[in-house]
């Protein structure tokens, strides 16, 4: 058996990214139709349905539960509590997002792309150059400044792409996305987008901004499988099965398991809010290790959509619209991180390129993917 620890992802680039993330094993003779076969059955049938609980005696970090009906009628407790959530770590479940059943699709699809022959992966491979829409194989990127290498394989199909369909927008995709553009891939995009675009809408008044500021383009210890970070965007609408995530604890060192939830997602801030709002909300280190207890025998897999500014958004607090923003500022020891300069294009392309294995000359090119979290290195 060649043990892989892969993920899918999917992501846009203009306006928000999704991503479909998976870990399989796969057999190195792969290629014949009757492992596929089996396969198929072992994605769909005991990966989904038959994996074990996450272990009791596994110690794990709580996270505010959000109930998006709640949101979406203005509950003035719930939105507090997304705030608290917001402000204080950064992430939080969401239950009745109602996006279950397109999430499962989506799942199907990933299982379908990772069952394709490794080679007719790599023709839509992400390559070098700071381009993250397309197939990234396992241990392309490095997870630390060592250049120890990701364990995990991922597929991610730009918004754009998937909107402007059957017109390739950024690149083109494996058969198996294809196929699922209109039936699964779309509609996910358009669940993913109101949920976050709502959850992003109340920030937005929380934090005294006027309504309607510039927006996202269009409608918008072990070996880390997937080193310590913090996500590039604004808001990550996050579908995992089983546990690996883990989170640092605020002001400690410590890294704790995030339970997933059945019914519940996970969402989480990146750094494009925290610099928006001057550090007001929180984009909290993250990584994703080998599930725990009897859950390591098993892949891992997990979805995620990812909003993010558009290309030309420039990374900066928005200190001339909210004065409460403003105030952070004054207040920040390190405020140069909140005005990085840098569009979000650039933001993000040069996180991508430079945790790209190919491209590690060392320390320095890791320092120079950092996001929020290393806030010395990263302007
Ligand atoms: O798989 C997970 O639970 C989290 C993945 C993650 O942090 C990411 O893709 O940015
Ligand atoms: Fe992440």
């Amino acid at each position: 058996m060649l043990a892989y620890s892969p993920y899918v992802q999917l992501l846009t680039n203009s306006g928000c990214f999704e991503r479909l993330i998976e870990a399989v094993s796969i057999s190195d003779s792969h290629n014949e139709p009757d492992i596929k076969v089996l396969l198929e059955h072992f994605y769909r049938h005991v990966f989904y349905r038959e994996s074990p609980p996450f272990p009791e005696d596994v110690p794990t970090h709580p996270l505010l539960v959000v109930d998006y009906e709640l949101l979406k009628v203005n509950d003035e407790d719930e939105i507090a509590k997304l705030w608290k959530a917001a402000t204080e770590l950064g992430f939080w479940y969401l239950k009745n997002h109602g996006a279950d059943e397109e999430v499962k699709k989506m799942f199907d699809m990933g299982a379908e792309t990772m069952a394709l022959p490794f080679e007719e992966k790599m023709k839509f491979e992400q390559g070098d150059d700071g381009m993250s829409c397309g197939y990234k194989a396992a241990g392309a990127n490095a997870t630390d400044e060592t250049g120890a290498l990701d364990t995990v394989e991922f597929i991610n199909v730009s918004k754009d792409d998937a909107l402007g369909w059957p017109k390739p927008v950024h690149r083109v995709y494996p058969s198996t996305v294809n196929a699922r553009m209109e039936s699964t891939i779309i509609p996910f995009i358009r669940k993913s987008i109101d949920v976050n675009t709502t959850l992003l809408e109340i920030f937005n008044g929380l934090l005294g901004l006027p309504r309607n500021p510039p927006r996202p383009e269009g409608i918008s210890e072990k070996k880390a499988a997937l080193g310590a970070h913090t996500d590039f965007g604004s808001l990550s609408f996050l579908h995992n099965r089983l546990g690996g995530l883990q989170v640092m604890v605020p002001g400690t060192d410590k890294w704790q398991y995030v339970k997933p939830i059945s019914g519940h997602a996970i969402c989480n801030l990146g750094d494009a809010m925290t610099i928006f709002s001057g550090g007001i909300l929180k984009s909290n280190l993250h990584r994703v290790v080998p599930p725990p207890g009897a859950q390591s025998q098993y892949e891992r897999w997990s979805l995620v959509y990812f909003t993010r500014p558009g290309n030309t958004v420039i990374l900066n607090a928005l200190t001339e619209d909210s004065p409460m923003i403003a105030d952070a500022i004054i207040k920040a020891a390190d405020a140069g991180i909140f005005n990085s300069g840098q569009t979000a294009s650039e933001w993000f392309a040069r996180r991508t390129k430079n945790q790209r294995a190919k491209n590690q000359k060392g320390a320095e090119t890791w320092r120079a993917s950092r996001g929020t979290e290393h806030r010395a290195s990263a302007a």
